[in-house]
């Protein structure tokens, strides 16, 4: 378990984690998400012991970074997929983290093997695709078989078939009962892959919530999407019954206010053809957006505000 409490990282009068607090928690699948700049890879790097915070703490299984005894068997990391050094084969590299662990070669060949690196195992990493270095970094931080994982980016230059072949494993990892942490500016992504999602801007946390309940609240939740051979007979009595009715760049009108069984009943008391008639879920990129522009009114709103009260 990851717990982070009114953690606060200042460089000088920049305040690029202002005391945030959260839980990742173990069998859970966590997405970490903000725009650049909100402070994501401070917060992972003070989770990791690369950083002090200002005030409060990140800590590891109760535990700071700096405490646990065998940190590579506590807390697999993947902060950069490229930390291998180029002249060194993919085994060699393993086992050198390996050994400095107590680690034995099964464990290095079993990661190998995990991450379908067997072919290339003997390969200098300098000429490794980006595809293949992000498994070798997932090899990494795997070799300890930690009950904590922490990953930036992990599908970064992952071909389709990686991009799913990571899914899968960060589940089946997380099924197993593990912490798992990821960040990612792909939001498709993280709704693919997480089902707790950590929004953060300006240093602060803006949600923290179940995936599920971050998709209701998007706006297009529930949107009536609607094509029909007379769209403005459809349209002008959805107004009138109290509908919102607006139509995309394609034409199709999508109506709010009501629901996809309401507008074909409307549809066939109007005697008009239905084309298309769907219900839009909501994006993990929706709500996104919508809490981060919440996020800029408020500190707009704060600096008006503040701004006042000195004139
Ligand atoms: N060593 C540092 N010295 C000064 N400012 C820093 C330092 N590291 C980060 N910052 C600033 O702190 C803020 C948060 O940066 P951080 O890298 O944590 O954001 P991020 O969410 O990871 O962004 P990105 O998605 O672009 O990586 C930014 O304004 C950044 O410029």
């Amino acid at each position: 378990m990851i717990e982070v409490s009114h953690l606060s990282k200042h460089y000088g009068s920049v305040a690029a984690v202002n005391d945030l607090s959260f839980v990742a928690r173990p069998g859970v699948v966590t997405g970490f998400l903000g725009p650049n700049g909100a402070g994501k890879s401070t917060t992972i790097r003070a989770i990791v012991g690369l950083e002090r915070p200002t005030s409060g703490s990140a800590t590891v299984d109760g535990r700071r970074y700096a405490d646990l005894r065998a940190p590579l068997q506590e807390v697999g990391t993947m902060l950069d997929g490229r930390g291998a050094h180029p002249g060194r084969t993919a085994v060699g590299h393993l086992m050198g983290l390996a050994r400095t662990h107590g680690i034995g070669r099964s464990r290095v060949d079993q990661v190998i093997a995990l991450t379908g690196l067997e072919s290339v195992a003997r390969r200098r990493v300098g000429t490794f695709s980006l595809g293949m270095g992000q498994r070798l970094g997932i090899a990494a931080a795997l070799l300890g078989d930690p009950a904590t994982l922490i990953l930036d980016e992990p599908v970064n230059g992952l071909d389709p078939d990686g991009v799913l072949w990571v899914r899968g494993l960060l589940r089946a990892l997380a099924a197993e009962g593990r912490t798992v942490f990821l960040s990612s500016h792909l939001m498709s992504e993280l709704a693919e892959t997480a089902t707790r999602i950590i929004v953060i801007g300006q240093g602060r946390l803006l949600a923290d919530d179940d995936l599920e309940n971050l998709l209701a609240t998007s706006e297009r939740a529930g949107l009536v999407r609607v094509r029909a051979d007379d769209q403005s007979t459809l349209a002008t009595a959805a107004r009138e019954l109290g509908a919102r009715v607006t139509t995309d760049e394609a034409g199709t009108l999508e109506i709010s206010g009501t629901d996809a069984a309401a507008v074909g009943a409307l549809a066939a008391r109007l005697g008009v053809n239905l084309l298309e008639l769907s219900t839009a879920s909501g994006t993990l990129e929706d709500a996104y957006l919508s809490l981060t522009a919440q996020a800029a009114q408020y500190a707009s709103n704060r600096d008006d505000a503040g701004r006042g009260a000195t004139r």
